[in-house]
């Protein structure tokens, strides 16, 4: 059931099994699968609404091209960025049914096998490629259909083994492709980079052609929504509420357990929300759980202003602390990118930038006719994922790796001052031994290289070493009207050095790249200041001024041990509750070298196995009136329709 906006309290049952907070990637594939036993109740909470498919979301030729569609995005803005220029940089997120897969630009790759095998090593028995290889299969309905003539040039030839083919997701390849992918592709070759016949294969270092998040049949998005929620709306056990904002979960104490380091578990009782056009705040019990699927951005500020996170955080916010958990909007990671523009001077290249006039109406006709041509093809097809083998191999000084090693003062790499938690520094410690050897591997990237459509080589970090973090700054998300002035985001790009260092090899790498035989043939005229690849002054600057986004953050409730700075356990449950779990990007412990979309969708398949799991085996917990409320200004809601808060 779709519940309408503007009459959510006329729809609401008076109780659910499972509330999942964030109908984005993540939020959708959980209620799905929850869903698929009739006799569990599923509501989903979304801030945003169900998108119109614009052909902006829909049509792979013009997704990334022009700003979001605006009431998509929720409009973030990072803090300045001290260790950069102190500008602040904007910082996207779907705020939109589908989430970030509403938005995004389509690129579906996995990284290494390393990658994962590495969360395993940090404490989380079950999540290494092996363990999340089911489940990449499981969400994906993979096409391999190419033309023979893509399948010779561009080296498309995936490994079917690795692949589902009856999953959800839509993965496959465009219909066309721009000449510069072949240059880009033969260019990157000529310097003895491989090139990939499949990224997705467990060894993810080399050039090569990505799938993309498209249905192959018509040539459009695949996305969270399409994929995992429009085929089974009309499940009378599924509700999805668009257009409320969840702005606290509530807790009430568990019987003592005797459990180390808690003294009680705390029980997430009910969600608050607040309705379109309304000021009350509202609540809705839940049964059994709580699914927090709001994203890397949004599920550490919600569980700060629900009273668990990092005491100064909730003493700041003076929210009556209900678990004290210093990982939580700890340890953000995220794939800062540069955007360097060759443009290819050619005369008879044809490209993107040649979608305009009767060109544009052309390409259009043919898409809508019969879903082929440029529109089918994604911003971003071609990439180079690098290893710092070849990077050393191919660069004269190629930066060093020892000092990732162990003998590193890992509270000053970290920067976060003398108030840095024991356990974050820890946790911090154990990444590093992690990266040192995923950058060692040599079928593990340091650095991506995407060739896009309109002649951008962007230079993309890949295993950052800085951590930034995320805090709300009032206990009310909504104070003031909006949730995005509420949010303090500082992804602290390059607070290590070695992090910007490496876009600046990405750079010098690139000047390679356009010089090779083939890619000179684009003719490329590179504008100030990539025309002065030697310049290791002007390139620092240039990238500390232009960094960005990729939209990849992750990490702010680490699936690691708590002790090592961690907020989930390895079935995703938060340290201390009983019953309150987050499955999106933020429990990512270590981000891969990787566009992370699948990994999410994998993610939140094999937690909804464990959630499953968990109510098969185990008695459902005793119901939330049993319980002892928190405190004053937590009033209990046992049942019956949902009650105004003041
Ligand atoms: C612009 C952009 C481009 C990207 N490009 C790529 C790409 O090409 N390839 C790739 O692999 N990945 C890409 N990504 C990343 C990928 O889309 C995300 O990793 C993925 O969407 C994360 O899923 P999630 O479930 O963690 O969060 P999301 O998908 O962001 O879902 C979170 C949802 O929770 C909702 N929400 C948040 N707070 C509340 C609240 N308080 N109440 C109710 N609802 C709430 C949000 O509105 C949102 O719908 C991109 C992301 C963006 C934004």
């Amino acid at each position: 059931l779709n519940i309408p906006a503007d009459s959510i309290l006329d729809h609401l049952l008076p109780s659910y099994d499972y509330i999942v907070v964030g109908g984005g990637v993540s939020g959708l594939v959980v209620a799905n699968r929850l869903t698929e036993n009739p006799n569990v109740t599923v509501l989903v909470f979304e801030a945003g609404e169900l998108d119109s498919s614009p052909e902006a979301v829909t049509v792979p030729g013009l997704i990334g091209h022009g700003g979001f569609v605006p009431p998509y995005n929720w409009n973030l803005t990072t803090t300045p960025q001290e260790f950069l220029d102190n500008r602040s940089r904007d910082y996207g997120q779907g705020h939109v049914v589908g989430g970030g897969s509403i938005l995004n630009g389509l690129v579906m790759t996995r990284g290494a096998k390393a990658e994962y095998d590495a969360w395993e090593t940090l404490g989380n028995p079950g999540w290494s490629w092996r363990g999340l290889l089911p489940y990449f299969k499981k969400s994906e309905n993979f096409s391999a259909v190419v033309s023979p003539e893509y399948q010779n040039t561009l080296h498309i030839h995936p490994h079917m083994s690795v692949h589902g083919t009856d999953g959800p997701v839509g993965v496959g390849y465009p219909s066309f492709f721009y000449n510069q992918s072949t240059k880009f592709l033969r260019g990157i070759h000529e310097l003895g980079v491989p090139v990939l016949s499949d990224p997705n294969a467990g060894v993810a270092a080399g050039a090569t052609i990505v799938p993309s998040s498209i249905l192959a049949w018509n040539q459009s998005r695949a996305d969270g929504r399409r994929s995992y929620l429009d085929p089974v709306l009309d499940r009378p056990n599924l509700h999805l509420a668009t257009q409320q904002t969840v702005t606290r979960i509530l807790f009430v104490n568990e019987t003592s357990t005797g459990q180390s380091p808690f003294e009680a578990l705390r029980r997430a009782y009910a969600v608050e929300f607040v309705t379109l056009g309304d000021l009350h705040r509202w609540q809705v019990p839940c049964g059994k759980e709580v699914i927090l699927a709001a994203g890397s951005v949004l599920s550490p500020a919600l569980l700060q202003v629900s009273g668990v996170g990092p005491a100064s955080v909730l003493e700041d916010l003076q929210v009556p602390v209900v678990l004290e958990i210093p990982g939580v909007g700890q340890n953000f990671q995220d794939h800062g990118m540069v955007q360097a523009f060759y443009n290819y001077t050619e005369p008879g290249l044809f490209s993107a930038n040649n979608l305009t006039g009767d060109t544009l109406l052309n390409v259009q006709e043919q898409y809508l006719a019969n879903h082929t041509g440029p529109w089918t093809q994604p911003l971003i097809s071609t990439v180079a994922f690098i290893s710092l083998f070849n990077l050393s191999r191919l660069l004269d000084h190629a930066p060093n790796p020892s000092v990732i090693g162990s003998n590193f003062d890992h509270k000053a790499a970290l920067r976060l001052g003398p108030d840095a938690h024991p356990t974050i520094v820890e946790g911090y410690a154990h990444q590093l031994r992690a990266l040192l050897s995923l950058v060692l591997n040599p079928a593990v990237a340091v650095l991506e290289i995407m060739a896009d459509s309109i002649g951008t080589l962007s230079v993309v970090m890949q295993h950052p070493l800085s951590r930034g973090t995320v805090r709300a700054l009032s206990s009310d998300l909504l104070s003031g009207g909006s949730v995005a002035p509420n949010i303090h985001l500082d992804p602290r790009y390059c607070s290590h050095d070695l992090d910007c260092e490496f876009l600046r090899y990405g750079l010098k790498l690139n000047d390679r790249i356009i010089k090779t035989k083939h890619m000179k043939e684009l003719k490329p005229a590179p504008a100030y200041p990539w025309n002065d690849a030697c310049n290791d002054t002007l390139l620092t600057e240039t990238i500390k001024a232009r960094i960005q986004t990729e939209f990849h953050p992750v990490g702010t409730t680490a699936m690691m041990p708590l002790a090592h700075g961690g907020v989930v356990s390895p079935r995703l449950v938060v340290y201390g509750t009983a019953n309150l779990r987050v499955v999106d990007a933020g429990i990512i412990p270590i981000l891969p070298a990787a566009h992370i979309q699948s990994a999410v969708f994998a993610i939140a398949e094999k937690a909804a196995d464990l959630i499953k799991e968990d109510y098969d085996t185990f008695q459902p917990p005793t119901p939330a009136p049993n319980s002892i409320p928190l405190g004053p200004g937590d009033p209990h809601t046992p049942s019956g329709s949902p009650e105004p808060q003041g």
